[in-house]
């Protein structure tokens, strides 16, 4: 997009060496998501709009029918309806004229043109009535419209599998697609007033060729420059408008580290300020060069099509000078004529304008309708298949021969690894920073598939089970808890969102997790909203909400607890409860722990250590330390980071 080389003043671009190469270019933005709308309509040709009216006007009355019959037939019928009456309006105009411009004294000529003016102001009131029954029809699809739309969306986005996640082009194609509740609403509002547009222009001409088909001609020359203009300037504008959204995106970058209480600290520490500034002048006079540069294209394509509109209203003046000087044409109808040029180029005026709306809103609505395609790929098929297997209490699992390959990644995150756990057993899984641990509790809770190899859930691989009663008797503390906007009860609460919640209950995971003290501490207690954004919402720091989260996992009360790093936030007193409570735990439910504390592992039944995705190594923690090996290394060096 932007290539221009901007140099920023050495003496404000901050440190640089010879390693650092200055920046000449302005990195690409990635592109927001109404960023490809606004490119394809700056892009689109007049006859490209035009060729995708037919289906998304169509689609527009389809959503509009589905959500809401009687309004849109209101507004269908009320906006023909304004139609017919304006053909009645012209004609009336023009019959006015005509006694007006009669023969007689005035006061008869005003006389005989009383019928036809009170029809006039018969027929404007008819026309605001018919406009207030679209406006209220309008304002009840919307609401309709997007909700359904929405609804939609959100079905798919909260039951395709967690893979999808992973795919970038799925979150990039999420993201656009979320918009397509406003835009679905936006386009059946735009499909409306362009039906309004039609008809009020097929109206005029219908009165024009009534009262003389050669002032159709006169109409033809009017409204056809101008709008052709009009489509051809609107490319132009939202090119314009597109650079100028760039750069208010850039500045908003920039916002954030100059204008910043995260960045403040560290600007003023590391003196970044004069670095950051001439950032600044880089990027924005780049930008604004970008602009100005479209701004002069503008200009000159909208000065083009004023000029065009002038030069039709010549046309039209001349025609109906000849008309009327060769005795074709009454003075009357040449008013009259005069009269409908005007409401023929406010109506197409606003046609256009719906067009454009249609073409850009339709843009996301198709990214809307193409996302429910694509994630259909992504959603579990044989979840329902009514011939899977019901999940009993868990006696045995087995991991045969696991891998898990990430999209994009060269080697597999899980590297064929198998093991057992009996009911009762605490295991836990260690190893150095991405080795794989969380992959592989992510397979053995049921959230991830694995690329090769199976689970087994008592000899049953996990394929031929239902999944929801599996995942119901699992449950899993994840590393990168969620921190649900709900109260601190409904956040325990929501560990068995199928049952009642109970208090004494919620209590109870919450005293094993030691939250209970914490959330006590809070101004309504376990009634606190756990966010912000809410009136006397509260957050917590990293080691309550740490507690918040094991007391949910706690509350569920599954066969197989599974742990990733409970305790990386808490303090050591918390963290020897929590462990304590866990290991009361074993013999009585299965646990899979996951920490690099391994203090803590000491007395699970077996320790899995992982390498690069594969098991290396197992055993008990007294069996792991009497033989040389990693487990011995990074228990020995923790230990004699102890020890001093
Ligand atoms: N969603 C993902 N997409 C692509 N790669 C991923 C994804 N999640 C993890 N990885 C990669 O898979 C590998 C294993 O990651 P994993 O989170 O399982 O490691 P870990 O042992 O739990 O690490 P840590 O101790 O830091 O939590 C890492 O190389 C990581 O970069």
């Amino acid at each position: 997009m932007d290539t221009t080389t901007v140099k920023p003043e050495p003496a404000a671009s901050g440190p640089s060496s010879d390693e650092t190469p200055p920046q000449t270019v302005l990195p690409e933005l990635r592109a927001a998501w109404w960023e490809t709308g606004a490119t394809r309509r700056a892009e689109a040709k007049i006859t490209g709009i035009l060729a995708e009216l037919p289906y998304l006007t169509g689609h527009a009355v389809a959503v509009a029918w589905r959500a809401d019959r009687l309004r849109t037939l209101l507004v269908g019928g009320a906006t023909v309806a304004g139609g017919v009456m304006s053909t009645f309006g012209l004609l009336s105009t023009q019959q006015v004229l005509v006694e007006l411009f009669g023969s007689g004294p005035t006061p008869d000529r005003v006389r005989a043109a009383a019928p036809a003016l009170l029809m006039l102001a018969l027929i404007a009131t008819v026309r605001g009535v018919l406009a207030i029954v679209v406006g209220h029809a309008q304002s009840g699809l919307a609401p309709r419209v997007r909700q359904s739309t929405q609804r939609e969306f959100f079905e798919a986005t909260s039951a395709v599998r967690l893979e999808a996640f992973d795919a970038e082009a799925f979150s990039d194609d999420m993201e656009r697609a979320s918009h397509g509740g406003p835009n679905m609403n936006a386009m059946v509002r735009s499909t409306a007033d362009a039906l309004a547009g039609l008809v009020n222009l097929t109206a005029v001409a219908v009165a024009v060729l009534v009262i003389n088909p050669l002032l159709l001609l006169a109409l033809l020359v009017a409204t056809l420059p101008p709008a052709y203009a009009a489509l051809r300037s609107g490319n132009l504008e939202f090119s314009s408008w597109l650079a100028s959204s760039v750069r208010n995106r850039r500045l908003w970058i920039l916002r954030s580290q100059l204008a910043d209480r995260n960045s403040a600290p560290e600007l003023r520490s590391y003196g970044l300020r004069r670095f950051l500034l001439g950032q600044y002048d880089m990027v924005m006079t780049a930008q604004t060069a970008e602009e100005l540069r479209l701004a002069r294209r503008v200009t000159l394509t909208t000065a083009f099509g004023a000029a065009l509109g002038g030069l039709a209203l010549v046309g039209v003046w001349v025609l109906l000078g000849t008309l009327l000087l060769s005795g074709r044409i009454p003075l009357s109808a040449a008013v009259t004529c005069v009269v409908a040029v005007q409401a023929a180029q406010n109506a197409l005026s606003t046609l256009t304008y719906q067009l454009e709306g249609i073409f850009e809103s339709g843009h996301f609505v198709r990214e809307h309708l193409g996302f429910l395609e694509r994630a259909k790929d992504y959603s579990p098929a044989t979840a329902e298949r009514p011939d899977r297997l019901p999940t009993g209490p868990l006696s045995r699992l087995e991991v045969r021969d696991a891998t898990l390959l990430y999209p994009d990644r060269e080697s597999a995150a899980v590297d064929h690894v198998s093991l057992s756990i009996t009911a009762g057993q605490t295991v836990a899984l260690v190893g150095e920073n991405g080795s794989g641990k969380s992959t592989l509790a992510a397979m053995i809770a049921g959230l991830r598939s694995p690329t090769a190899g199976v689970l087994c859930w008592n000899q049953t691989p996990y394929e031929q089970l239902d999944q929801s009663a599996l995942t119901a008797r699992i449950c899993v503390v994840l590393q990168e808890h969620h921190k649900w906007p709900y109260t601190a009860a409904t956040n325990i609460a929501m560990g068995d969102i199928e049952t009642e919640p109970s208090r004494p209950r919620i209590e109870q995971a919450a005293r094993r997790a030691t939250a209970h003290e914490t959330i006590n501490e809070l101004p309504k207690g376990y009634q606190t909203l756990l966010d912000r954004t809410f009136k006397e919402g509260q957050d917590l720091s990293g080691g309550q909400w740490q507690r918040i989260t094991a007391a949910r996992g706690f509350y569920r009360d599954a066969d197989l607890l599974i742990m990733d790093e409970p305790s990386s936030a808490l303090d050591p007193r918390a963290e020897d409860a929590l462990f304590q409570d866990l290991r009361a735990r074993q013999g009585v439910g299965t646990t899979i722990l996951i920490t690099h504390r391994l203090a803590n592992v000491r007395h699970a039944d077996q320790i899995y250590v992982m390498h690069e995705g594969a098991l290396v190594e197992s055993g008990t923690h007294d069996e792991l330390l009497r033989v040389p090996g990693r487990y011995a290394d990074l228990f020995t060096l923790q230990a004699a980071g102890y020890q001093g």
